[in-house]
């Protein structure tokens, strides 16, 4: 027999998944059927209480389960001590991140270190942790993206996510478009790294792209439908993530990219508007279809243009100056970094900037 001990992997995935119209009511019923009984704590945006965290915690409280919210202002370490410390405070026996990236994240990782299961509430489909066992936290000024749980349950209201800002919805599309150059950046570790590449994970997640991509014409604001294509995809790429054991098949080089504005540009745009730019750029080192990529992002209504994301043209250079350094333990297309006339180059042909 021919072992194959290196393949063992624990694929973590969630259990109960429900997408669609009024389904934040089922709320209680779900943590009935995964016997969630005690203290629940509410991780929830300053915004996102007020939209959705308040009703959940009246559905919660309906169903016999006490419920205390804490609100996140960034995606930090501190911050992850600090939902931990509420969590202990209440003497919570489960936590629901209700909200954003941010307070999804939050949730993730103070629940993973508590040891205590956690359900996901996006209200919006804007990126694809709402399934994801990945946490992207920043740490000590550092952008880092750290195991953890994937959630026991995802609770999808696609009537909750379609009233969401559209650009939100527009911004989850960016984040799915992104894989096609994530994958390429995986493809080429590991022909030049030998680095471990999953076939299947990376087949899922050039799959979510193309629906994206082929749908983009019918992707529309205030469109349930248009909710729920997104956010079944940002599903799939959180299982693509959980099947390859890392955030490989939907975070490459454009997502450093991403990562570097954060850190640099005073006023960033959406991580999924950052990463479909990203995405246009890092196509073109790639010497593969950007100007699909442009106009996918387009017809959706997503910013391809550095003064649609808000941000001036140097801090885009200097992104894709520092992009390299970001994760270098992350072998990408940018390899070793680009020089300031490269950078300069692929922004304009790109027409990211002009
Ligand atoms: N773990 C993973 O695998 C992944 C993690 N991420 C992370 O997620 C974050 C990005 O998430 P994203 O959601 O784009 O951005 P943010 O978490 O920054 O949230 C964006 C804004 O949208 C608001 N908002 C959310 N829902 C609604 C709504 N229904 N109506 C009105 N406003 C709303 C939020 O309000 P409020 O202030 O109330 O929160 C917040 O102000 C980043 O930190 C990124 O790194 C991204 C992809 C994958
Ligand atoms: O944003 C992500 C996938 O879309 C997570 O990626 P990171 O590993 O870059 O934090
Ligand atoms: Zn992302």
């Amino acid at each position: 027999m021919i072992s194959d001990k290196n393949s063992a992997k624990w694929m973590q995935l969630p259990r109960d998944v429900l997408v669609g119209h009024g389904v934040l009511e089922e709320v209680g019923d779900v943590c009935n059927d995964l016997k969630l009984k005690g203290n629940a704590l509410i991780v929830t945006g300053s915004t996102t209480r007020d939209i959705v965290g308040k009703r959940v915690c009246n559905i919660l409280e309906s169903a016999g389960i006490s419920a205390e919210t804490v609100i996140t202002y960034k995606a930090t370490t501190e911050e992850v001590e600090k939902v931990m410390e509420k969590a202990l405070e209440v003497e919570a026996s489960f936590l629901l991140g209700v909200g954003s990236g941010r307070s999804i994240d939050l949730a993730k990782l103070a629940s993973t270190r508590l040891k205590l299961p956690f359900i996901s509430v996006p209200t919006a489909a804007s990126h694809d942790g709402i399934a994801s066992s990945r946490a992207s936290i920043v740490d000590n000024g550092r952008s880092t993206s750290v195991q953890a749980q994937s959630p026991i349950a995802v609770i999808a209201d696609t009537e909750v996510i379609s009233a969401a800002p559209f650009r939100l919805l527009a911004a989850g599309c960016g984040d799915i478009i992104s894989n096609y150059t994530a994958v390429l950046d995986w493809e080429l570790a590991s022909r030049l790294r030998n680095e471990y590449f999953g076939e299947y994970a990376a087949a899922l997640s050039r799959m979510a792209a193309q629906v994206i991509i082929d749908c983009a014409d019918s992707i529309k604001p205030e469109h349930e439908t248009s909710a729920r294509l997104v956010v079944k995809a940002l599903v799939s790429n959180g299982v693509a993530m959980s099947i390859a054991g890392s955030s490989r098949p939907a975070s490459g080089s454009e997502h450093m990219f991403s990562h570097a504005l954060d850190r640099i540009a005073p006023k960033p745009a959406l991580h999924g508007e950052q990463c479909g730019v990203g995405t246009i750029m890092m196509m073109y080192l790639h010497g593969g279809n950007w100007q699909e990529i442009r106009d996918a992002l387009k017809k959706i209504g997503a910013p391809v243009t550095a003064e649609e994301l808000g941000i001036e043209d140097k801090y885009i250079i200097e992104a894709l100056l520092q992009a390299h350094t970001i994760r270098p333990e992350r072998y990408t297309i940018l390899g070793s970094g680009l020089t300031p006339s490269a950078a300069e180059k692929v922004a304009r042909i790109t027409k990211v900037i002009s």
